[in-house]
């Protein structure tokens, strides 16, 4: 017997072969989540999450969604979760959009009639926004849920910017400072829930990083003109995290004849884990419009 290489482990020292994983053009190991329907799925839906985070934080609303007949998947992007990487660095954003395509292009050789949608949270927005302007006519719609679309000024403060940027070239290690849990959600036990998950990176955000959003909204700015496919906007008016600017201008911008924004007054940054009538509310209407999608985009019909 050849002398096994002792096999690739998670973060957390698991081994892969014991997990569900995918590898990226890097060779670095993603680990996978999949929310399989009983019934035979209507639609594909990627689910794309937010920086520091990971895909785990997404079960209810993949249980939801798999309630519809969807089969949900999602990956903890590089450098996040039990996926491999230095904690929150990627040395281009663009390996996160590489790395969602290559799951997309996975499923659906399994799936190759199945509509395919996206949803995306925060950098995971802007990720998801990146993913449909590089396949223009794959996805059958898009829901995002306070999208990374311009730099918020509480989380990149003009002087925050620009040391990123001079930073960038001598201390690209620096901190940037961490994500303030207190910003994400005014639901205490939420907030409680993300501070105690170990799979979170609580360390603060790396000038490299931050760089690295930067490109993300810059190129985002100049992409969303070229956008047409249905889109769910939700975003929280005082969001301090990612600013709803971002979403009145991705309304404004995108050529989407479908495209809808919903405002949650009050609401902080991650409206799925908000107060219980923000996120009873935003779960109801990414089913609702979901929902409608599929019918539309003539997945088998529901009898
Ligand atoms: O449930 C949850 C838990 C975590 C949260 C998601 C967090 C997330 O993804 N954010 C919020 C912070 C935002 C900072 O942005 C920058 C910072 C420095 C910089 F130089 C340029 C930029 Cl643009 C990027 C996007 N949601």
């Amino acid at each position: 017997m050849p002398e096994e290489s002792s096999p690739r482990r998670s973060p957390q020292n698991i081994p892969y072969q014991d997990l569900p994983h995918m590898v990226n053009a890097d060779g670095q190991y993603l680990f996978c989540r999949y929310w399989k329907p009983a019934a035979p799925p209507r639609a594909l839906v990627f689910i794309a999450h937010g920086a520091g985070e990971h895909c785990g934080r997404y079960d209810d609303l993949a249980q939801m969604l798999t309630g519809l007949n969807l089969f949900v998947f999602a990956h903890d992007h590089v450098g996040h979760g039990q996926s491999e990487g230095d904690r929150m660095v990627v040395s281009d954003f663009h390996v996160f959009v590489r790395d969602s395509l290559q799951h997309i292009e996975l499923m659906k050789k399994d799936h190759p009639d199945l509509p395919v949608f996206m949803l995306g949270h925060s950098m995971g927005g802007a990720i998801s926004i990146l993913t449909a302007c590089e396949r223009p006519s794959e996805f059958s719609g898009m829901v995002l849920i306070s999208p990374l679309i311009v730099a918020s000024p509480e989380a990149a403060t003009p002087i925050k910017v620009f040391a990123a940027k001079v930073l960038n070239f001598v201390l690209p290690n620096l901190s940037l400072g961490a994500i303030d849990p207190n910003m994400v959600s005014r639901n205490k036990k939420e907030v409680e829930s993300y501070t105690s998950d170990p799979l979170v990176h609580h360390g603060g955000m790396k000038v490299s990083f931050g760089i690295q959003l930067m490109n993300a909204v810059a190129k985002i700015e100049r992409s969303l003109p070229k956008l047409t496919l249905p889109i769910l906007v939700l975003h929280g008016s005082p969001d301090k995290l990612c600013d709803i600017k971002g979403s009145y201008l991705l309304m404004d911008t995108v050529q989407s004849p479908d495209k809808t924004l919903k405002v949650y007054d009050e609401a902080y940054h991650a409206l799925h884990k908000e107060l219980p009538e923000v996120s009873t509310a935003v779960f109801k209407e990414i089913l609702t419009w979901i929902g409608q999608k599929v019918s539309a985009a003539g997945g088998p019909s529901h009898t």
